[in-house]
């Protein structure tokens, strides 16, 4: 019997600095997150980071926590319940870090009688430290606990017609009979390093501002490329022109180099050059989480009227839009119609 596993990326169990520290352990001791030889990665995480951040980060998680819980949790399971309605098979939620697991949402489809499980990164771009790190996590819990589960999963979504015209058609209605003078699309950022590790060529991605817009197989892991392209299909979709829309990167963590444009110096920039009504839209992100709610909506917000800006407007990420619920529904629909792995 068919099902799916929906996965994001979680949140801490609460605001307590203790449970964002054990939540931040978790996810930064990830090794397709922090990417350095294990005890380098120990002594950075466990003695730098966790020493300071929980308690900066719990701040910041209070400014956005709902009283049902973390944004991105009950978003998540608000798309899996709309999902399960709409669809033929069950659908059941992971998250990578935290809770509820990715062991936790599987042995709730083993408990319907499901071996064969369609995994679906919530996230439209590959990254190492996103897709990557689900899929390979996922696997490592079906071997350990479910031998007899067979995995499927659904490619990054970035370019796909029906994903661009959701999120083209939730730009359109949250800006309706709004002004803007120019669109932002902020991605997360991930480190350099990482665009290289993931380039399957060895030698395309230079990080040199021209590599993405030249064809090669390692756009198929590039997520600089994704995140141009996914900007690209959209600003035609929009009929923007150059001039009026920007794509950048956020939330950078330590000091190494990572993708540029950086949002926060963007927003200054824009606002310096005489840009008044910035709309923001952040497309790496499914459900509205931590860094969109309080990273763009309310710190980018307050940059850019400090520096100038008159209107700011966040757009809210496609969450449980009943037009991404039919899509992501019809997906599952035509794995679903597929052959099974036995048959
Ligand atoms: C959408 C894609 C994401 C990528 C790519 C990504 C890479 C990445 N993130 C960090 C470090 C942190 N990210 C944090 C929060 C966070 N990150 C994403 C998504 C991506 N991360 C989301 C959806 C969230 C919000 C989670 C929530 O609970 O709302 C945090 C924690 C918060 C904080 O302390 O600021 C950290 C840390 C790295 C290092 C990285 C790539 C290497
Ligand atoms: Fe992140
Ligand atoms: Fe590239």
């Amino acid at each position: 019997m068919k099902g799916v596993l929906l996965v994001n990326l979680g949140s801490p169990d609460s605001t307590d600095p203790k449970d964002v520290k054990r939540y931040l352990d978790e996810f930064l001791m990830d090794e397709r997150v922090i990417d350095k030889p294990y005890l380098l990665r120990a002594f950075v995480v466990k003695g730098i980071i966790l020493n300071t951040r929980p308690k900066k980060s719990a701040a910041a998680y209070k400014k956005i926590w709902w009283e049902e819980g973390s944004p991105l949790i009950v978003l998540s399971e608000r798309l899996q319940k709309k999902v399960d309605d709409l669809t033929k098979v069950p659908i059941s939620l992971g998250m990578r870090y935290g809770n509820p697991s990715i062991k936790a949402g599987l042995q709730e489809l083993a408990d319907k009688g499901v071996d064969e499980v369609l995994v679906v990164p919530l996230y439209p771009q590959f990254a190492m430290s996103t897709t990557e790190t689900v899929l390979v996590k996922a696997e490592e819990v079906r071997r350990k606990y479910f031998p007899q589960m067979h995995f499927t999963n659904i490619p990054a979504f970035y370019n796909h017609q029906d994903y661009v015209r959701v999120l083209t058609n939730s730009i359109k209605k949250e800006l309706e009979g709004k002004e803007y003078d120019h669109l932002l699309f902020s991605y997360h950022g991930v480190p350099e390093r990482h665009i290289r590790k993931s380039d399957i060529t060895n030698s395309h991605c230079k990080i040199d501002g021209q590599c993405c817009s030249v064809d090669s197989p390692a756009h198929q892991y590039c997520y600089r490329h994704q995140c141009y392209e996914t900007t690209r299909l959209v600003v035609a979709y929009l009929g923007l022109d150059a001039h009026q829309y920007t794509t950048s990167f956020q939330s950078r963590l330590g000091r190494d180099p990572w993708i540029q444009p950086y949002t926060d110096a963007t927003i200054e920039k824009l606002a310096t050059e005489g840009v008044k009504k910035l709309a923001v839209v952040t497309p790496a992100f499914v459900s509205d989480c931590l860094e969109t709610l309080e990273e763009i909506a309310m710190e980018g917000k307050e940059e850019f009227i400090e520096a100038g800006g008159d209107k700011f407007y966040a757009i809210p990420c496609l969450n449980d839009n009943d037009e991404w619920v039919k899509v992501l529904s019809r997906w599952i629909d035509e794995w679903a119609m597929t052959k099974t792995v036995n048959a």
